[in-house]
């Protein structure tokens, strides 16, 4: 974890959007949203299917250009940034699917996904060179101390393609772990996963709010996104509807009449 995370005050701004705009052709994905995503809180982002809110996630990871606006990342400008630029800044990212090596062991698939952040090249590898084996030494290690984070040592050694979806969550945030981020986007991270697991993937999600990492979340889970966020964004047809507590949220009308009134909502 890294001293600015921990140094910083909670609750200020980690990351700041301002007047975000994303237009793919004539579809405005994302109009003129600006919000804040306050540190060392829970951030989430609902809304319904189409909303905007993946590609909200991708204007932010550097993975589309913004068509408009401005994104600041502790108080740099981060807007025109490419995404492993974004990343080496502390934000990482896990997706709505984990793509992972199914023939490969999990922690043969945590240290790939740490050797990408790593500086060793093909020159190290021929003459097998002191700073290979030591950044090979490294990523063992990072990966098994991400292992431990996420509650998976115990299946270590399992082939990726064996374990089940809850376990492969555990593995994308384990993963979203080797940038050593400030801010991690999860773009639904209890998808696909029974009730039971879903309480435990909330807990993990404090885990890293308690070892000083904001955390800024999709979920159509209403129940987790209620008992979990500090703060939710509403999006509908690209804008911002709604901003609060889950309070404010559960009793706005906008909302109930955009989202939670219809079936997308798992209550
Ligand atoms: N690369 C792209 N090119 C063109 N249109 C896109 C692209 N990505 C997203 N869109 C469109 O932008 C809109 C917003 O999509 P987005 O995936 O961001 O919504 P979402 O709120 O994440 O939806 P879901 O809850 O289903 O994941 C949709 O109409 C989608 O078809």
């Amino acid at each position: 974890m890294r001293d600015e995370a921990r140094s910083t005050a909670a609750g200020s701004a980690c990351l700041e959007i301002r007047k975000l705009t994303k237009r793919f052709g004539g579809l405005v994905a994302v109009n003129d949203v600006s919000t804040t995503i306050e540190r060392g809180k829970i951030n989430a982002i609902i809304g319904p299917n189409g909303a905007g809110k993946t590609t909200f996630f991708n204007l932010i990871s550097g993975v589309h250009p913004a068509t408009s606006g401005q994104i600041v990342f502790n108080g740099t400008d981060v807007t025109r940034l490419r995404t492993d630029q974004v990343a080496q800044l502390g934000v990482s990212r896990t997706f709505q699917t984990t793509a992972l090596f199914d023939m490969a062991t999990v922690l043969d698939n945590l240290i790939v996904g740490h050797r990408l952040r790593t500086r060793a090249n093909l020159w190290d590898v021929i003459v097998n060179s002191a700073r290979l084996k030591a950044e090979e030494k490294l990523c063992r290690e990072k990966a098994r101390e991400a292992l431990d984070f996420v509650g998976l040592s115990h299946i270590a050694h399992r082939m990726a393609g064996d374990i089940t979806q809850e376990e492969r969550k555990r593995v994308a945030f384990a993963l979203a772990l080797a940038t050593d981020p400030q801010l991690v986007l999860l773009d639904e991270p209890a998808g696909g996963v029974n009730p039971d697991e879903t309480l435990g993937l909330a807990e993990l999600i404090r885990k890293f709010v308690r070892h000083g990492i904001t955390v800024c979340l999709i979920e159509h889970k209403m129940n987790m996104i209620m008992s979990l966020a500090d703060k939710i964004m509403v999006l509908n047809y690209g804008e911002k509807i709604a901003e609060g507590t889950p309070a404010e949220i559960r009793n706005n009308p906008a909302v109930i009449d955009a989202y939670l009134g219809a079936e997308h909502a798992d209550v």
